[in-house]
């Protein structure tokens, strides 16, 4: 009997801090590509680590044990995964000269609302509702005031809608300082923002691997409690309306710098386009781009980080949905579906998570065919999906 015995091997490294979801399909490009695959996340069995050459868990949030992984691993390039990570360990890291996608400083920029906001609106000029940022309840009042209500209430580190409200009234400030407290983050300041009656947002994929940048179809999709149910793609918008996308997208990776793939979140009012916010990895209303594209957001990110060129096809409509349990999970949760699942236009992802809590993502079905059907089926389909 013999087990398997670590990979001696000269490829090049990759190290993804986050091994979730999303972090799974980047593993799996990762291994297509040759590389050397070492996935980190804070617990045993993240998907990630079910299709890496290695797996490591540790407090992400700590510097030390961190950069010990780091050190002994000695990767090519980072690539962070969540927001949740030990800042000070990238930028110790980038010091000591390694690789961070798309580098230490856009991770930390976008990571705070206040600063990723600030430096958009105020340093590149992009178009935003009105903000303000405030750290006790008593300014709190005043500025929901002065944004008028309905205004949106965030924490400025947090993120899936953990801690965020839509404050409607003066009389539901107090509720929104107290749900503000739930962040997933660092609750001690607020972003207050006028609401933005939309049309509809999108995310804008962005590539840039140092020599060019490119741009995916704009993926419309829908939110519920601060996380996303379903995608589209393409969303339809006026030229007008996705040459300003676009500029605005390039405007704010530029400005970030670095490699790798961006999801530039937008709201779009008419032929009005307001930067809301970005990650600089690929996006979870993405993941639509599995079916649509011949190079998924995932495979664009490993390109763009390797440098190699960003041609891609798009193949045409699809629509993406979120499969969300509704039960705690001690153990792994057994996903079932139905045969219409398989049907030649569709398919599921399961991502093998080793326990769950009410509400947490456990796969995503995938539908290829024009937006509208698409996104009917789509909404057909989650349907037809059980755990236990
Ligand atoms: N100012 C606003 N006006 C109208 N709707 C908003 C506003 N801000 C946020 N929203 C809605 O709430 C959703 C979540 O907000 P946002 O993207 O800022 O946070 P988040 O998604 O929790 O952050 P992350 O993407 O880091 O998980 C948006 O996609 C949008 O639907
Ligand atoms: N919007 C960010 C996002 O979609 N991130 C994805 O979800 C995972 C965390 O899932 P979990 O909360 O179920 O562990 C992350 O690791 C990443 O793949
Ligand atoms: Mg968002």
């Amino acid at each position: 009997m013999q087990f398997s015995a670590p990979l001696k091997s000269n490829s090049k490294k990759v190290m993804l801090l986050g091994s979730g979801e999303l972090g799974k399909e980047v593993a799996i490009e990762a291994q297509r590509l040759g590389l050397e695959v070492i996935a980190v996340d804070r617990y045993q069995n993240a998907p990630a680590h079910h299709v890496a050459h290695r797996s490591y868990v540790v407090n992400m949030q700590d510097k030390d044990a961190l950069l010990e992984i780091i050190y002994r691993e000695k990767p090519d390039y980072i690539l962070p995964e969540i927001e949740a990570i030990s800042i000070d360990a990238l930028f110790a890291a980038e010091d000591k000269g390694y690789n961070v996608i798309p580098n230490a400083n856009a991770v930390s920029k976008t990571m705070n609302r206040k600063n990723i906001r600030t430096f958009a609106a105020e340093v590149l000029g992009l178009k935003t509702g009105p903000y303000e940022f405030v750290t006790t309840e008593e300014e709190l009042e005043k500025a929901s005031a002065r944004m008028e209500y309905p205004c949106v209430i965030k924490p400025v580190m947090s993120s899936s809608g953990h801690g965020q409200s839509i404050c409607k009234s003066a009389d539901a400030v107090g509720e929104s300082w107290e749900i503000a407290k739930e962040a997933r983050g660092d609750a001690s300041e607020l972003i207050v923002e006028a609401f933005i009656d939309f049309d509809y947002e999108i995310t804008l994929l962005t590539a840039r691997n140092g020599s060019e940048t490119v741009f995916c179809e704009p993926i419309g999709h829908e939110q519920r409690d601060g996380d996303y149910v379903f995608s589209w793609q393409p969303m339809q918008m006026s030229e007008e309306a996705k040459k300003k996308a676009q500029d605005m997208a390039k405007t704010i990776t530029d400005g970030l710098g670095g490699r790798g793939i961006f999801g530039v979140e937008m709201f779009v009012k008419g032929d009005e386009v307001y930067f809301s916010e970005v990650s600089p990895r690929p996006h979870d209303t993405g993941m639509v781009t599995l079916i649509t594209q011949s190079q998924s957001e995932f495979a664009l990110h490993l390109r763009a980080v390797l440098g190699l060129p960003l041609g891609f096809t798009f193949y045409g409509g699809g629509a993406s949905a979120a499969y969300k349990t509704q039960m705690k999970h001690s153990n792994a949760p057994v996903i079932k579906v139905d045969d219409s699942l398989f049907c030649e236009n569709s398919f599921i992802r399961v991502f093998s998570k080793p326990e769950a809590h009410a509400g947490r993502r456990l796969a995503v079905a995938l539908v290829y065919d024009e937006v509208e059907a698409a996104l009917e089926k789509a909404r057909e389909l989650i349907e037809k999906i059980e755990d236990n």
